[in-house]
């Protein structure tokens, strides 16, 4: 069974549309991305599928069920993006809170506030009120919140924003860790991070979704992104249209250049070019397969 469908969802406030007959399949699997600028209607997506506010028009169902509906208690959570903490309460009190309205006993509550609590490694945070944590180890706790119950869908608005690069990693390595048994599905602004932890990227621009792009397609794909530590591009590109199979050659920012060819035997490309690369003594930082995650959304 599908994990999330919508069928023709919108949703207006008064009189704006923030979203438009968005149509949407999602299965169960690796953390799915939702991007899109600000204001593109993403917020409005998440809190559709919590069942924090009724569409306008259309359907949305997730596990088969209406959002909201006694069903999905237990099985769907979500950190918004403005998640906050009550600030009389330690930590270990308002977690266990949240498990009793999950149906544990005091003392299960307890032991699984601990559990989330370890996975986001703030179990010696426990007794702290959220004024002593910092912004980063606040959002770790909300996000444990969320992991209350190992629901099977979560939806993380924006879990990284505003964190150090520590921080954002090891939210990144949880999401990695807990994939085999929760689908996530995570609004973000940083491309780079998505690219590493998605296979599936939505995107919505002014309320419509756009494109629904899979990571793993680039593999089949005839290109290549070559990152450089420094060249003379137009060098570069001579040299490599003079390779075989080659069909174009583009700077597209600087020291990046995405090639384009039209061999079957994409390592017979791969390897033409690191002995180019060795022949001039040109140093390359990087060579993906396929194109980035910006490219496919913008080009
Ligand atoms: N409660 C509301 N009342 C009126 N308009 C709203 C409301 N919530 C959102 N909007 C509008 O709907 C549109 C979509 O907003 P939404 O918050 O879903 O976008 P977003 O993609 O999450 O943006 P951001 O990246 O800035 O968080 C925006 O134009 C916003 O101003």
């Amino acid at each position: 069974m599908s994990l999330v469908i919508c069928k023709g969802l919108s949703k207006s406030y008064g009189d704006k549309q923030a979203l438009k007959q968005v149509d949407i399949t999602l299965n169960a699997g690796s953390p799915i991305a939702l991007v899109g600028p600000n204001g593109a209607g993403k917020t409005t997506l998440f809190s559709l599928l919590c069942g924090y506010i009724s569409p306008t028009s259309g359907d949305v169902s997730l596990f088969g069920h209406k959002p909201g509906s006694a069903a999905l208690l237990g099985r769907i959570a979500s950190l918004p993006q403005d998640a906050a903490l009550d600030p009389n309460l330690d930590i270990i009190s308002q977690l266990s809170f949240f498990a009793t309205l999950q149906g544990y006993s005091n003392k299960a509550a307890k032991a699984e506030a601990l559990r989330v609590l370890g996975l986001v490694d703030l179990v010696d945070s426990a007794k702290q009120k959220p004024k002593a944590l910092s912004h980063g180890m606040a959002k770790r706790v909300s996000i444990a919140q969320a992991l209350i119950g190992s629901p099977e869908l979560v939806l993380l608005d924006e879990p990284t924003a505003g964190l150090d690069p520590a921080n954002a990693k090891k939210i990144r390595e949880l999401v990695k860790s807990l994939s085999g048994n929760t689908t996530f599905i995570i609004s973000s602004h940083n491309l780079d991070e998505l690219e590493k932890l998605c296979d599936q990227v939505l995107y919505l621009e002014h309320g419509q979704l756009r494109h629904s792009v899979s990571m793993n397609e680039s593999q089949h794909e005839d290109y290549l992104t070559l990152t450089m530590q420094h060249c003379d591009p137009q060098a570069l590109i001579e040299a490599v249209l003079n390779l075989a199979d080659i069909s174009s050659i583009e700077e597209r920012q600087s020291n990046q250049f995405l090639i384009k060819h039209n061999s079957e035997q994409v390592y017979a490309i791969e390897i033409a070019l690191l002995n180019l690369l060795k022949d001039k003594n040109w140093q390359y930082k990087a060579i993906l397969k396929g194109r980035t995650l910006e490219e496919k959304l913008f080009s």
